[in-house]
């Protein structure tokens, strides 16, 4: 049959045209040549012939026969394989053939309806499919010369953002009065504070200067700031009383402190440190307007009064044009937290709206002379930021007057003094141990799965994960594989009669579970069970997180996630990269890396907080993405970076997360679990047409997503160097990147200022035959600049519109 469905009408004779011609003439090198090229011709025409035959007879074809093919190839393959590698192309896994088994059966290009088609029913034509083989073609990693993870190299190192362990660095001896720092060991668990809260409460309990405060993540910034102003306004309290002005201060005495914070997590989670501080002073009132809720009920709470106000930018400056009750006369502390968010996310026209009108409101209040006795004469700012970057500067420049730059003093924990140019430099906490995994675009979905495997294998190594994706579209797609039975286990099925108990909790649970499945896209459901991570001794719960999810989805989502006492790994977007402090994650794995080296800290920055340990680790593909490496190097402060960031092989995470003990001797073992696990997801995936259209949205939003890494980053991921058809492996895909069309993808910004672009360049996106990104004509730093800050005004546009972009970057 002809790859059209038309039978071609000829017979074949029985002395078969595939007989040996006879040669005569010529020399007899001549002769020679001839004859074996013929030989050679003969062997591969019978082959294809064969297979011809043997399709034929047995009328139908599905996916399993090319997986058992796949499969015994891979078993039988080392010589084979041993030949493919040494081809030059790379491009052969996306060659169409004749549609039928090739005599090395590497690609056997198939029909959608073939793969999906029941037995008997006939294939109904359309996509070419085609199933890869996992392991050939992989190009050679080049970060060889880097030691390979060995946990005897885990060799202590002393942490650079725990609290400080001298009798003499209490709270008390830094300006706090004993009641607080009583509350603050029975209460909240701190005994002592940490590098920079010496520093930032010694400094802002002693001057009323502004301040700008950095610091690494995990080193206790929220406090810093909070602990001075709530001891000030405990101090005023006090003052009103002895003088007897008033009893105390009370809610409606007056706002006296504002803090702003680039997102609503964010914001909460501020506003949940300050009332647990203010236990201990409960007649000081705090509140959030953050959006989200409706703007009737934080009116009504403004109305009511407030002390200290925890807001976004965005909705203290609608507030503060529509909202009478708000009297800002008063403050006297403003801190700007995450100063270099808060300019990325484009709020710089708000918050200098909001400090005019503060400087307004306070000078009328001034001219009035009806001012708080004690209540300071100026207000202190207080800008809190990792990283001190020219947008922070700009920051610094609208907000800050004559500050002070507030740094932990490195010598408190044993380090050396900084250098002139160091202060400007975000680092990593020195005990958080990073390595980087090398692998290979179509190896990367059965990596991550092995990874997450091991990791969570036995019930405390690992207790809670984040894995970071780059885009919302492939959030859902890897939160569905996880949270979904990809295979029937054995522990499943002992358990299966108790399982279908009618109104077991078990049988909502997997009623819940089939829904998602028939709807993969359906944003309701954020956690469940992974089958694929839990074992027989404990189960493992999957989260996933993304700007997309609506809010009050995201906030339940974060709390389920911090309370959960088990094993539980979150998949997310950037959106819980900073400044969320969420208890207890062991390890955070990059599986897209960040697109900017600063996102990169503030991932990794999840784990390793006030001096707990941490685990990174960061996937890079072999070639440019390895030069990341360096990237990598600098984030760590005391230049002996390569002893601490530790290298590891695709094949050593197949065989440490797929291979049990039991048959770790066979070489290959792992090779075989891997083409089974990628078969399964790849089965999975093409059986239902929603669970595909996730899979191909994914992809494609990914790609763009890869486009949006920032211009000095480029060289490391660069995306002419992306091989799109081995990538689509990666998202169990079967198809030519070129021939793919998605449905129903997801509006957003990237899209299109994509679309923008791609017209720009004269067209659409496109690949060339070898399944690789076709160059585009334009000069790719200046496009990616464009498109984030495209992607950026659309955010701001979302974000004001209640709404959240497709790459979730806010
Ligand atoms: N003095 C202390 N003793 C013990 N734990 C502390 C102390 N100060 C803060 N912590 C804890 O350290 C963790 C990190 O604090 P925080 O979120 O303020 O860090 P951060 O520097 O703002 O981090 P990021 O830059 O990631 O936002 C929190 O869980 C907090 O409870």
């Amino acid at each position: 049959m002809a790859e059209d469905g038309m039978l071609l009408n000829f017979s074949i004779p029985d002395s078969g045209i595939l007989n040996k011609p006879k040669f005569k003439g010529g020399t007899w090198k001549d002769r020679l040549t001839a004859k074996k090229a013929a030989a050679n011709w003969h062997a591969k025409a019978s082959g294809r012939l064969n297979g011809e035959a043997a399709v034929r007879s047995k009328s139908s074809t599905n996916a399993n026969d090319t997986e058992l093919g796949e499969r015994a190839r891979r078993v039988s393959g080392s010589p084979d394989l041993e030949r493919q590698t040494k081809r030059a192309r790379h491009s052969g896994d996306f060659r169409p053939t004749s549609g039928k088994p090739e005599e090395n059966g590497n690609f056997r290009p198939h029909t959608n309806a073939e793969v999906t088609k029941k037995p008997g029913e006939k294939p109904k034509g359309g996509n070419r499919q085609i199933i890869s083989s996992l392991f050939s073609y992989n190009p050679a990693s080049t970060t060889q010369s880097l030691p390979i993870e060995d946990p005897a190299n885990d060799a202590p190192v002393e942490p650079s953002n725990a609290p400080l362990n001298s009798e003499l660095d209490t709270f008390t001896s830094l300006g706090i009065s004993p009641t607080l720092a009583t509350h603050l060991l029975n209460k909240m668990d701190m005994k002592a504070p940490t590098a920079i809260q010496k520093a930032a409460v010694s400094q802002l309990l002693k001057e009323d200067s502004d301040a700008f405060i950095q610091a690494e993540t995990g080193s206790g910034k929220t406090l810093a700031y909070l602990l001075p102003i709530v001891q000030k306004l405990m101090d005023l309290s006090a003052n009103m009383k002895k003088r007897k002005v008033d009893e105390a201060v009370q809610r409606n005495s007056g706002l006296f402190a504002i803090i702003l914070a680039p997102t609503r997590e964010l914001s909460k989670q501020i506003a949940i440190v300050l009332e647990n501080l203010l236990r201990c002073a409960h007649w000081l009132v705090a509140g959030t307007v953050i959006g989200g809720e409706k703007k009737k009920s934080e009116k009504a709470r403004l109305r009511k009064g407030l002390n200290i106000l925890v807001a976004t930018p965005g909705r203290l400056a609608d507030h503060l044009e529509h909202t009478q009750a708000l009297d800002v006369s008063n403050v006297r502390w403003l801190v700007l937290d995450e100063g270099d968010r808060l300019m990325e996310l484009g709020f710089e026209e708000e918050i200098q709206k909001i400090v005019s009108n503060l400087n307004l409101r306070m000078r009328a209040r001034k001219d009035a002379r009806s001012q708080i006795p004690g209540l300071p004469e100026r207000r202190t700012t207080i800008l809190c930021s990792a990283t001190m970057k020219m947008d922070v500067e700009r920051l610094g420049q609208i907000s800050l007057k004559d500050a002070v730059h507030i740094q932990s003093d490195p010598q408190e924990r044993g380090g050396e003094k900084a250098g002139d140019n160091e202060d400007q430099v975000f680092h990593a906490p020195a005990q958080l141990k990073q390595s980087f995994a090398v692998v290979a675009p179509k190896l990367r979905l059965v990596s991550l799965i092995s990874f997450l495997k091991r990791a969570f294998a036995r019930k405390g190594s690992v207790m809670k994960a984040i894995v970071f994706i780059s885009c919302a579209d492939s959030v859902d797609f890897h939160f569905d594989i996880f949270t979904n039975q990809l295979e029937e286990s054995e522990e499943k099925s002992e358990s299966k009669s108790e399982e279908t108990q009618e109104g077991s909790p078990k049988k909502k649970a997997k009623e819940a579970k089939a829904a998602l499945q028939a709807d993969p896209t359906k944003l309701t459901v954020t956690h469940a069970t992974s089958p694929v991570l839990s074992r027989k001794t404990h189960s493992v719960t999957a989260y996933r997180l993304h700007g997309s999810l609506p809010q009050s989805l995201r906030t339940s989502t974060l709390a389920h996630f911090t309370r959960n006492k088990e094993p539980s790994v979150l998949f997310a977007t950037d959106v819980a990269s900073r400044g969320l402090d969420l208890p207890n994650v062991d390890l955070v794995v990059e599986f897209d890396p960040a697109f900017a080296r600063e996102d990169h800290l503030h991932r990794i920055g999840r784990t390793a907080r006030a001096g707990r340990d941490g685990r990174a680790c960061i996937f890079l593909m072999p070639g440019c993405e390895e030069g990341y490496v360096e990237i990598l190097k600098s984030d760590r402060k005391d230049g002996e970076s390569a002893v601490h960031i530790t290298r590891q092989d695709a094949d050593e995470i197949l065989r440490k997360g797929l291979v049990t003990s039991g048959v770790a001797n066979d070489k290959t073992a792992y090779m075989d679990k891997a083409t089974d696990l990628q078969l399964q997801v790849e089965r999975w995936t093409l059986a239902s047409p929603a669970r595909l259209e996730s899979a191909r949205r994914a992809y494609q939003s990914h790609v763009r997503a890869y486009a949006t890494h920032v211009a000095a980053e480029r060289g490391y991921f660069d995306i002419k160097q992306l091989h799109l058809g081995h990538l689509a492996k990666a998202f169990a895909l079967r198809e030519r990147p070129s021939g793919m069309k998605v449905p129903g993808l997801r509006t957003g910004a990237g899209r299109e200022s994509w679309k923008g672009a791609a017209k720009a360049r004269g067209g659409q996106k496109k690949t060339n035959g070898e399944g690789k990104a076709e160059v585009p004509e334009v000069d790719p730093s200046e496009e990616a600049a464009k498109m984030r800050k495209a992607i950026r005004a659309r955010e701001k546009f979302m974000r004001s519109a209640g709404m959240a972009d497709e790459f979730n970057l806010g």
